[in-house]
């Protein structure tokens, strides 16, 4: 546990300049990361375009962190593994896919929500391009 004095504060943001490094990494050196963080911005420009009320944005925001997070433990993981099983082993692969599984699930559930949320304000908007 981090205390209230001085040193503790210090700590503190070493931990979190260290978990923005991680981010940082993660987005350089993984693909997916990329792609979805720049889907998300895409995303959230609609959103802003489309004049969403605040519940929308609540749920967008929560299927991007989910989707996010769930990538950055992804690679968490594969970096571990990597490190303890460079060799082939059942194990590796079991935790591997396993946590792609656990990106697949939130990128789904992202894309439920991005129809939930965009639907009806892009059918009234075709609709009042065609009227
Ligand atoms: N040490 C291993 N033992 C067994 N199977 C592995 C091992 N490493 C990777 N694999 C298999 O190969 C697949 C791809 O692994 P890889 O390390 O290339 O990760 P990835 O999911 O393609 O991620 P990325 O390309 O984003 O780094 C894994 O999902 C797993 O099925």
């Amino acid at each position: 546990m981090v205390k209230n004095t001085a040193v503790g504060h210090k700590k503190f943001w070493h931990s979190f300049r260290f978990a923005a490094h991680g981010i940082a990494a993660a987005f350089r050196s993984e693909l997916n990361m990329k792609v979805h963080s720049g889907l998300a911005v895409i995303v959230l420009a609609a959103a802003a375009a489309f004049r969403l009320p605040l519940s929308s944005w609540m749920l967008l925001l929560l299927a991007i962190t989910l989707v996010l997070t769930a990538e950055l433990l992804n690679t968490a993981i594969e970096a571990t593994i990597d490190l303890v099983s460079p060799e082939i082993h059942p194990l590796a692969k079991k935790a591997k896919d396993t946590a792609a599984g656990a990106v697949l699930l939130t990128a789904v559930f992202a894309v439920i929500t991005g129809i939930y949320v965009f639907y009806h304000p892009v059918m009234d908007w075709i609709t009042s391009l065609m009227s």
